[in-house]
């Protein structure tokens, strides 16, 4: 038998009724509608699945008042981190939203109406307090304190929610599952002790041997239930974890282990959430559950203080062992004995005993070098999806951006590049001349100040397109200024290399190089607002490399250009 949920009923709010749904559905069109946050989304999930089990809905202020201070719902039960709905004020009153009315809560993906809330009472967010009480601190290096000072809004809606639709996802749908799909699960299997196993890292032969441990000290199966929700900024994403818990769930003896996912919105609670946790994966229906050392930990505070104590969270948890229901099994660090190729927990290896770990910080930077990751520590199918994630500098795309004159020659260097490039092989080579975008992405785009910004913004977005893609990308317009050439840079960097080269052929060789006589144009007022002439170039002040054809040939500036690239490892020892 699973374990029975937190207050004793599975609040599973789908409605099975079909003609009482199409009346929800219906009446979901006519209503006023808030479109939900991303953590909103999370936390409405887990309502209507019954992991929130006792909750039915958002926190009244009754409810929110009494879990921020006491850690408890009026009703006595134990809760230890708000769940309440957010909304502008401003916003709430245009929704002519007052208690006793209905909204209806959509999707922010597919805008989707996924519940109807009746409300309850409208209340303000104490922030100073929440943030204190759940949390222990107001320094925003805590994540949980930076959102409630930056993204959570003034006004709190309370009230039960009637389910409309399930929220629809489109990854790994086969393993997302709900309390009551996990029980069954488990009834399938014949599972009555399962210890489950809560996770926002990839994992590795440590989480491997200690889940292993747990179910061999408590005779139990095992739940890997990672989170896929929101986890701490700058984790990995859940997709490449997914794809880690994949691959690593064959490494457990055949039937010890399921994977199955969590849609929850961390908070990186440390101690409160470590008991959030635990309910949660009671009404899951899991008998055990495994509290680690520094569960939701988010790490260090402005001064390089830990938040929370290593062992905090289970001192909490274990507080509450009684009334949990679920039996929490502690566990210390896990680390290698490389002498007896065997995993220990830390407080039980032999004084003297040589031991090695592996930290993320370190896994991270050897992910990014490509340094060796050995075997003891990882799966080699685990360090190829995580090295696929992370590809070497070699593997990645990169822009260069030419900027000049017309007729400075950053076209001939372009194409000179281009072929370079196409020598060199390993990625698709894209050419983005000024002439060429003018064609088929600017057409109707003339040379105003706001015109070229446009043109500029245009060829900034293609380009970190294609070196999110991993491609080398070649553009070359005027891009005279400075600002625009400031966006397009900061915009690739976030997907590759970026490197700005300045073609600084003076103005009189321009005009020299300028066959089709466009100059002379300009300078006899037949063309208005041409750059050199009677239009502005802001020469950069940042540029990687500054090339003169009339000094440097194109071959030497073609090699310029590799030197840097092959400087920074984007090519070369492939
Ligand atoms: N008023 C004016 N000012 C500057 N350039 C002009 C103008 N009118 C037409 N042209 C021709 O348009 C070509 C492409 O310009 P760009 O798109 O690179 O300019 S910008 O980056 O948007 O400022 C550019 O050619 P290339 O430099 O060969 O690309 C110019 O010859």
């Amino acid at each position: 038998m699973a374990n029975s949920p937190h207050g004793g009923v599975l609040k599973d709010l789908y409605i099975r009724d079909e003609p009482l749904k199409a009346t929800l559905q219906a009446e979901a069109e006519t209503l006023p509608h808030v479109v939900l946050t991303e953590r909103q989304l999370c936390d409405l999930e887990l309502i209507l699945n019954g992991g929130f089990s006792p909750l039915q809905g958002f926190h009244t202020q009754a409810e929110y008042t009494s879990v921020v201070t006491t850690s408890r719902l009026p009703s006595g039960a134990l809760w230890t981190i708000p769940i309440y709905l957010d909304i502008d004020r401003a916003h709430l009153d245009t929704l002519g939203a007052v208690p006793g009315s209905r909204l209806t809560l959509r999707d922010p993906r597919d805008d989707q109406p996924l519940a109807i809330i009746t409300i309850s009472d409208i209340y303000t967010v104490d922030r100073t307090q929440e943030a204190l009480q759940v949390y222990g601190t107001t320094d925003e290096a805590h994540p949980a304190v930076h959102y409630l000072r930056h993204n959570t809004r003034d006004t709190l809606v309370g009230g039960d929610v009637q389910a409309v639709n399930a929220p629809q996802h489109y990854d790994y749908v086969a393993i997302r599952r709900s309390p009551n799909e996990v029980r069954q699960l488990f009834k399938k299997l014949n599972w009555t002790r399962v210890v489950a196993f809560q996770t926002r890292n990839p994992m590795h032969r440590a989480h491997r041997e200690l889940t292993v441990r747990a179910a061999r000290m408590r005779h139990a199966n095992v739940l890997i239930q990672p989170v896929v929700g929101l986890t701490k900024p700058g984790d990995i994403d859940h997709f490449t974890r997914v794809r880690v818990y994949q691959a690593i769930m064959p490494k457990y003896p055949n039937g010890m282990a399921q994977l199955s996912l969590l849609p929850l919105a961390m908070r990186m609670g440390g101690p409160r959430e470590a008991v959030w946790h635990a309910i949660i994966r009671k009404n899951f229906g899991a008998t055990h559950f495994i509290v680690g050392r520094d569960h939701a930990g988010p790490g260090s505070n402005s001064q390089g203080v830990d938040f929370y104590g290593p062992y905090e969270a289970q001192d909490l948890v274990l507080k509450y062992r009684d009334e949990l229901d679920i039996e929490v099994v502690p566990f210390q660090m896990l680390t290698y004995l490389p002498d007896t190729d065997e995993y220990q927990p830390i407080n039980e290896v032999a004084e003297g005993v040589k031991t090695l770990n592996i930290s993320g910080t370190e896994l991270r930077r050897r992910l990014k070098t490509g340094a060796p990751i050995p075997e003891w520590f990882s799966y080699p199918e685990v360090v190829r999806i995580l090295r696929e994630a992370n590809p070497p500098r070699d593997h990645q795309g990169f822009t260069v951006f030419l900027t000049g004159l017309h007729a400075s020659g950053k076209e001939s260097i372009a194409r000179a590049l281009q072929v370079a490039l196409n020598q060199e092989g390993g990625r698709s080579v894209s050419l983005l001349l000024g002439e060429t975008i003018r064609q088929e992405l600017s057409s109707e785009l003339g040379y105003t100040k706001r015109e070229r910004d446009i043109n500029v913004a245009r060829i900034g977005f293609v380009a970190a397109e294609l070196t999110r893609s991993g491609a080398a990308c070649i553009a070359a317009p005027i891009a005279p200024y400075d600002e625009a050439r400031q966006q397009v840079r900061k915009q690739v960097a976030r997907a590759g290399g970026f490197y700005l080269v300045h073609v600084a052929t003076p103005l009189e060789a321009c005009i020299k190089n300028d066959r089709a006589g466009v100059y002379a144009r300009a300078i006899a007022g037949d063309i208005k607002g041409f750059t050199g002439i009677d239009d502005v170039y802001e020469a950069p002040s940042n540029a990687d490399l500054v090339a003169d054809v009339t000094k440097t040939s194109i071959s030497q500036i073609v090699h310029e250009i590799i030197l840097l690239l092959e400087r920074d490892g984007y090519i070369g020892d492939r």
